[in-house]
């Protein structure tokens, strides 16, 4: 194995397996921490975690194990994979788990860099943008765990880091790889890098293929595949693996409250999807149920939608009844319920919108690891579960997809 990763959300972890795919590594992407350290002939292996909102302790133990069976199973280098967009409070997690890796490995310099161009993320003089916007004018201002209203990354990550937090800035990048590896060389803690554009991901790709710990978004990773190649640890050109998606009935379910996620359910509900909208609050006096939500699915004569997708107003108004984490956890807990009990129906063919959800009917569904398909947008794959009952799924990212992902995800399959 070449590249061990650890990913604090699910679709955060399939967004990275599809950058390393693409660009010629033999990938297994495993959800949670594997029990055994045996990954067959993969050569990168992204672990998938669901640590992103967690207690702090909690994301950091997690991670760690991670590492622990990575490292054992022989990992070159290690990538901790978080969102394009830095989700974190100024508690964490991106720091405190970067952090502690950095202890694990005995190393004392890592780098830092969410930028994805293909999806409008990119770091200029360390301030995160997400298309023309700065991050803390995006949208994800008004995320519902994750509040991002600082794009200025030098300053979040400090915020939630002992060591100094330093930049590259582009001018350095624009010198070429040799230049940034000087500057990482004399520096100690983390180092923001500036990216805006693919070619910039290359040059830092090579910069960066030796440190024992990177951290980003899957951007970041664009160039590693390439620089491993000419390092010798990486030989063939990579071919496509086989990919043969499970026949079955399929279900579309979105927890992700983003606005791509909120204009994409628009876009499927004008093309005629059956939808059903969950409530929070309704879900929690017993006024809307699972099995309630099956007979919909089974009533419906298209593929359906279950979503609990809702503005900033009306997830404000959820979590100012039940509280952030209760309203985020009564959602899940449905979605995940809804989808075991269709797959113990037969159903073969998921679609997820959501980090977080994705988690969520993942482990509801007891996958434990994945082989990475067509790519469906930039970021998101169809993938096909290991084990005896494969099963597709496609995990969204929120912000990720273009209008008409619901509708445009069957066709490749
Ligand atoms: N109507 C709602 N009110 C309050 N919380 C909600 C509502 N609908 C969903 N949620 C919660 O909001 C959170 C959305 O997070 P999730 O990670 O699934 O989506 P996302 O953040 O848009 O995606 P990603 O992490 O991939 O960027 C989940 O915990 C979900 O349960
Ligand atoms: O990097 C991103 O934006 C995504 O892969 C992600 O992590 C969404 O949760």
């Amino acid at each position: 194995m070449i590249l061990g990763a650890i990913a604090d959300d699910l679709t955060g972890a399939t967004d990275l397996a599809l950058m390393l795919a693409r660009e010629g590594m033999r990938v297994v992407q495993v959800v949670g921490v594997p029990d055994s350290a045996d990954f067959g002939d993969a050569e990168a292996v992204v672990v998938a975690m669901k640590s992103r909102t967690n207690p702090v302790d909690e994301a950091v133990a997690m991670s760690r194990a991670a590492l622990a069976r990575l490292q054992k199973a022989g990992a070159r280098q290690i990538y901790f994979k978080y969102c394009s967009t830095f989700d974190s409070t100024p508690q964490g997690n991106i720091g405190p788990v970067a952090e502690a890796l950095m202890a694990d490995l005995g190393s004392d310099v890592t780098v830092a860099c969410p930028a994805f161009p293909a999806n409008g993320r990119t770091v200029f003089n360390g301030h995160l943008f997400v298309g023309r916007q700065l991050l803390s004018d995006s949208p994800m201002k008004d995320h519902p765990l994750t509040p991002m209203t600082n794009s200025d990354l030098v300053a979040v990550l400090a915020e939630q880091v002992s060591a100094p937090v330093g930049l590259i800035a582009h001018d350095s990048i624009a010198a070429g790889a040799e230049a940034v590896r000087t500057q990482i060389a004399e520096a100690k803690g983390f180092l923001i890098l500036d990216a805006i554009t693919d070619a910039d991901l290359r040059v830092l790709g090579e910069a960066i293929a030796d440190l024992p710990l990177l951290t980003g978004g899957s951007g970041l990773a664009l160039g590693l595949p390439e620089a491993y190649r000419r390092r010798g640890w990486l030989t063939g050109a990579g071919e496509a693996e086989d990919f043969a998606a499970p026949e079955g009935p399929a279900v579309m379910l979105a927890g992700s409250c983003s606005k791509a996620t909120r204009g994409q359910i628009a876009h499927a509900i004008a093309a005629g999807v059956p939808v059903l909208k969950l409530d929070p609050l309704a879900i929690a006096d017993g006024r809307q149920t699972v099995d309630a939500a099956l007979d919909f699915v089974t009533a419906a004569t298209a593929t359906p939608l279950i979503y609990s997708s809702a503005d900033p107003d009306e997830v404000r108004a959820a979590q100012a009844t039940l509280g952030r984490d209760r309203a985020g956890e009564l959602v899940e807990h449905f979605l995940g319920d809804v989808a075991r009990s269709l797959r113990d129906r037969g159903f073969r063919r998921f679609l997820v919108a959501g980090g977080e959800t994705s988690g969520a009917v993942v482990t509801a569904l007891g996958v434990s690891a994945m082989k990475i398909g067509p790519e469906i947008d930039p970021g998101v794959p169809w993938t096909v579960s290991l084990g005896d009952t494969p099963l597709a799924l496609a995990l969204k990212s929120g912000n990720f997809g273009a209008e008409d992902f619901f509708t445009k995800a069957w066709t490749l399959l």
